[in-house]
């Protein structure tokens, strides 16, 4: 049986078989040794044998894992001085689109972690939606305007608003949702999906311990009228940034790709960084080519990567609190 995982907790995948609807229609899996050392991460489409049944302690096991057509990937920067620390680990599968859920107030958005999240996109090749949410609470101009160049594609959030154009946004595809605590993720999951509850609750029924808040899990999304194919939405509690260093320096420039044009004029193996005495893209932002802050953003992350600066918690401009995690 086909199947996509929808949900990972200490060896024991849920999945959920192809062509079924209900929740009740789970199974829970291990791995077959045929895999190997291969892991399974939310978001892969599985072949299933053995008791598919999904009955109460039924248990498949997954032997095929389909070529993935994205990978999310974060290193793991929670604790840089082990080497389990700095592991390059696989979020999600197979996503079409990352939903950058950030707080237009209260908490102020971050744009370093905005960065840091439409880096980590480009670099799987998954398309980033902005999600500006706690719009009754503040305009979103100061965020549209550090992105104009960039053509990024948002959504406004607030309570009494309809959801319709996330809705046809998120319609058909898997989106993984991302955003640091208090934006209003749970809130806005929860009027997405109002089933969310249940089917967390059934995530609990293969054992629910305090590894499980750091993982991912996939919701259905309710099909709307005439709506085709599945939507998935990836909730990410645990993954509140995502580490680069597994991201190479022109790799991270596609995260920026107003400051690309700016890199030409650089002599070759220019590293971009502050130091570099030759980089082109100094002269770039003096011509007002691009944001001052965006090129300072960009050698955040630079320096970042290079572990001398906090990749947990580099410096905000105007004042904003540091991004943690
Ligand atoms: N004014 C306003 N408040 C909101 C909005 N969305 C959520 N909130 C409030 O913001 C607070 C945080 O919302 P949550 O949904 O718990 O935020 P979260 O991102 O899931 O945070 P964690 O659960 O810590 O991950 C709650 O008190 C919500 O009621 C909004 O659009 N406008
Ligand atoms: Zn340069």
């Amino acid at each position: 049986m086909e199947g996509f995982v929808v949900a990972v907790d200490r060896g024991r995948y849920t999945c959920v078989l192809d062509g079924t609807e209900r929740v009740a229609a789970m199974v829970t899996a291990m791995r077959a040794r045929e895999l190997g050392r291969k892991s399974v991460v939310v978001g892969d489409r599985v072949a299933l044998v053995g008791d598919t049944s999904g009955a109460p302690g039924a248990l498949a096991r997954i032997v095929r894992i389909a070529e993935r057509s994205s990978v999310l990937r974060r290193t793991a920067d929670d604790d840089e001085t082990t080497a389990e620390g700095r592991l390059e680990r696989v979020v999600v599968a197979n996503a079409d689109q990352l939903v950058i859920v950030s707080a237009l107030a209260d908490p102020p958005p971050r744009t370093g972690f905005i960065d840091r999240c439409l880096v980590a996109a480009y670099d799987a090749d998954i398309e980033p939606l902005l999600c500006l949410t706690k719009a009754d609470l503040a305009g979103p101009e100061a965020v549209l305007g550090y992105y104009a160049e960039l053509e990024l594609p948002y959504v406004l959030i607030r309570p009494d608003s309809e959801l319709d154009a996330l809705r046809a946004l998120l319609a058909g595809r898997v989106s993984v949702m991302v955003g640091h605590s208090g934006v209003g993720k749970s809130t806005l999951v929860n009027r997405l999906v109002p089933e969310a509850a249940r089917a967390v609750g059934t995530v609990s029924a293969i054992g629910r311990g305090r590894h499980t808040s750091t993982s991912a899990v996939a919701l259905r999304l309710p099909r709307a009228p005439g709506g085709d194919g599945d939507g998935w939405i990836i909730d990410t509690p645990g993954v509140r940034s995502f580490g680069l260093a597994h991201v190479s320096a022109d790799s991270l420039l596609h995260g920026f790709p107003d400051l690309v044009e700016g890199t030409v004029d650089c002599p070759a193996n220019c590293p971009h960084t502050a130091e570099a005495p030759e980089c082109g893209l100094d002269a770039w932002v003096a011509a007002g080519k691009a944001d001052p802050r965006r090129l300072a953003s960009y050698r955040r992350l630079l320096a970042s990567r290079a572990g001398d600066g906090d990749a947990r918690g580099e410096p905000e401009p105007r004042g904003e609190p540091p991004t943690l995690g």
